[in-house]
Formats: structure tokens, C-alpha cells, sequence
């Protein structure tokens, strides 16, 4: 190929390529501007109770069996399912029926996430992320960035998420039971497939375990282990009763951690800047025995390079800007990040374990 011609030809591609992407922009750009829609659509099928409906009818539904049931105007409903058929939240199927063929939803992977009572409901944490409380500081983000701007959260309610939380009950457990959808997700996936970090522990204590639910899972299926939930005050008095094998401590943990052979740790560090992170990794160090102890650290591991991570592993960059809108200095960290962390602690050691969620398995050795 002569050379003026494989000139010509790259310049093609180039040509070609731009015009792909000026068309893709052309699409992309409707995401961000309508970004809110799938989330404010999702809360609303939340709470008009549409999974449960269909779930407690047993077989396929028709709209105007829904509408009934759900005592809704059949058009709007109408409009609020066509919307979330398209993106695979409720199936449809037809049957016939005495008037004809009528077009019936049924339960899809994602619309049974959205089942309050479900196995892997995400109910809780949706309501969470869109309520109020925590979509104001959204608002101020850009502020935040700036050179001495402002923690978002606390610049709207006065104060930061964890005191917000000590005198709103409500959203107090809101927190609770949307960390627990993840814990309930998390944690069986560590059982299955990094139960080596659970091995020899005769007690573990989770820092920050919120309403208990990752203990009560360790409690289940490793019963020879005595699990512990710490966490603030007012968290332990409004879950405690709640208890299934699982004894529950009170305090706060930039004063001390309860003594265990072992610290389970989950979406706490994230909520903090390198110093706070180091006092609580120092105080967890503190609790375990010198040999054979362990900090179970879960959390995301944000890849430094571009196009490594996979589609779950991204969701830790979202995490990473939630951080920046709901806390004061929290982030997600990279594995440098983590590796400073770990070691201005006193660690001696640490492994990173990835595992089938966003989170990966960070295990600290003193
Ligand atoms: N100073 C503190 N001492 C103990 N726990 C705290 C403190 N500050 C915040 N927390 C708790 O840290 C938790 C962060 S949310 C994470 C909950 C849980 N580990 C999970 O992944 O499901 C909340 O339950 C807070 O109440």
C-alpha cells in the first residue's frame, strides 16, 4: 500500500470514528440530563407496593387487576410500567383471556430486588439514596470541590450524617436497613468464596455493623463463632432486640473497639479521611491478639487504571462520589491508598482478596 493512500485511509478512519461518537454524544448526553428519572420511576414502583402485588397474586397480572389492587389510575399505571418493562423491571406475557388476548406482567431478576421482604431486596437502600435527607447535599457538590469548600451533608443539615442520624430515628433506621441489603448480599459471597478469613476465629466483632445483619449471617453459618455488633449508641439500643446469636456492645470507636480474635469491618472506613481512617484501623489493631489476629476489612478497591475494572467494581467510583455528597473527608480508595492507610496503622501486613460484589476483601495482619 503506497503511503499517500494509508495516509488517506487513516484519515478516514478518524473521520469516521468522530462522526460515531459525535452521533453516540447525541444519545449519552439524555442520560445525564434525565439521570434522575430511572431512580425517582424505581421509588415510586417501591412505593406503590407493584412487586409485592404480582408477587402475592400468584400468576401473571393484568393491568387493570393491578390497578385495582394497587387502587391506581390505569392510565398513569399504564405509562409507569411501559416504562419500566423497557428497561427489564417487570416482565410482560400474554394471555387469553374470555374478552381476548390481555398483556399480563410477571416478576423479572430486577423487580424481585425491589420485593421489601426479598432475598436480595435493594428496597431499603433505594429509599435511602433517594430521600431527601440525602439527595439535598447532592446540590451542593460543586461547592464542595471548591478550595475550602464546604462537607455538602452537613452544610444542609447543620451537623454530619452519624450525629443527623443519633436524633432522626427515622432516618436512623433507614441507614440501618439499606446497609443491611448489602450486608445480606456481601457477606454470604465471603462465606462461599473467601472462608478462609472466618477460619480458627472463635469471636469477631464487627466495627460499625449497623443493624447486626452481616453478624447474624456469620452466626448462621459458622456457629462456633461468638459474633459481635458494635456501633454507636443509639444505633445498638434501636436494633439490639432485633439479636439473632448475635450479642450487641455500644461505643464509639475512635475511643476503642471491643477485644475479638478477629475485626470484621464493612463500608466504614469509606465514610472517613486518611486520619480518622488510621485511628479507627489503630484501635481495631488494638482489639485482636498480636498473633494469629486479623481486621477484615470489605470495601471497594478503585482500579487506578482505566478500562481494568469490571461493570461491578464501577459502581465503586459512584460510591466514591456518594462519599464526597454524604460525608465530611470519606472516599473510596485505590489500593495504594488503602496500602497508607493500612500501614500508618502499624499493620505489618495486608492481602486484597476481589470478590463477586463491589466490595473486595482487605485482610490486615498486625
Ligand atoms: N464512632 C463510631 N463508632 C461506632 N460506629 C460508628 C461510629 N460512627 C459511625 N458508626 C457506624 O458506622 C456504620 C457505617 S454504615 C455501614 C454498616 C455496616 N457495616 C454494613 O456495611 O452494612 C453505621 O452503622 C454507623 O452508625
Amino acid at each position: 500500500m503506497g503511503e499517500i493512500h494509508r495516509e488517506k485511509l487513516s484519515q478516514w478512519e478518524k473521520e469516521q470514528e468522530e462522526e460515531e461518537e459525535e452521533a453516540q454524544a447525541q444519545i449519552d448526553i439524555w442520560k445525564y440530563i434525565f439521570g434522575f428519572v430511572e431512580q425517582a420511576v424505581v421509588k415510586c414502583a417501591i412505593e406503590l407496593g407493584i412487586a409485592e402485588a404480582i408477587e402475592a397474586h400468584g400468576k401473571p397480572m393484568t393491568l387493570s387487576e393491578l390497578s385495582s389492587t394497587l387502587r391506581c389510575d390505569p392510565s398513569y399505571l399504564n405509562r409507569i410500567m411501559r416504562f419500566l418493562v423497557r428497561r427489564k423491571i417487570f416482565k410482560t406475557t400474554t394471555s387469553t383471556t374470555n374478552h381476548g388476548c390481555d398483556l399480563s406482567y410477571v416478576q423479572s431478576p430486577l423487580s424481585r430486588r425491589l420485593l421489601r421482604n426479598g432475598e436480595h431486596s435493594m428496597t431499603a437502600l433505594l429509599m435511602l439514596e433517594s430521600s431527601h435527607v440525602m439527595l439535598a447535599p447532592w446540590h451542593g457538590l460543586s461547592d464542595r470541590v471548591l478550595v475550602d469548600g464546604n462537607p455538602s451533608f452537613k452544610k444542609v443539615h447543620g451537623e454530619d450524617v452519624w450525629d443527623y442520624a443519633a436524633t432522626n430515628l427515622e432516618h436512623s433506621n433507614l441507614i440501618n436497613e439499606a446497609m443491611a441489603c448489602d450486608a445480606n448480599l456481601v457477606v454470604p459471597v465471603m462465606v462461599e468464596g473467601c472462608s478462609e478469613v472466618f477460619e480458627g476465629l472463635t469471636t469477631l466483632v464487627d466495627v460499625g455493623g449497623g443493624n447486626g445483619a452481616a453478624m447474624g449471617v456469620v452466626a448462621k453459618s459458622c456457629p462456633w463463632i461468638k459474633a459481635i455488633n458494635f456501633d454507636l449508641p443509639h444505633v445498638i439500643a434501636a436494633v439490639a432486640p432485633k439479636c439473632n446469636g448475635v450479642e450487641f456492645v455500644a461505643g464509639d470507636m475512635f475511643a476503642s473497639v471491643p477485644k475479638a480474635d478477629a475485626v470484621f469491618i464493612k463500608w466504614v472506613l469509606h465514610d472517613w479521611g486518611d486520619e480518622e481512617c488510621i485511628q479507627i484501623l489503630k484501635n481495631c489493631r488494638e482489639a485482636i491478639p498480636k498473633e494469629n489476629g486479623r481486621v477484615i476489612i470489605v470495601e471497594a478497591v478503585i482500579e487506578e487504571e482505566e478500562g481494568k475494572h469490571d461493570k461491578l467494581k464501577d459502581v465503586g467510583l459512584m460510591l466514591d462520589m456518594v462519599m464526597m455528597a454524604h460525608t465530611n473527608f470519606g472516599k473510596e480508595r485505590t489500593l495504594k491508598e488503602w496500602e497508607y492507610v493500612i500501614k500508618m496503622a502499624g499493620f505489618s501486613t495486608f492481602t486484597v482478596k476481589a470478590i463477586n460484589a463491589v466490595q473486595s476483601v482487605i485482610l490486615a495482619l498486625p
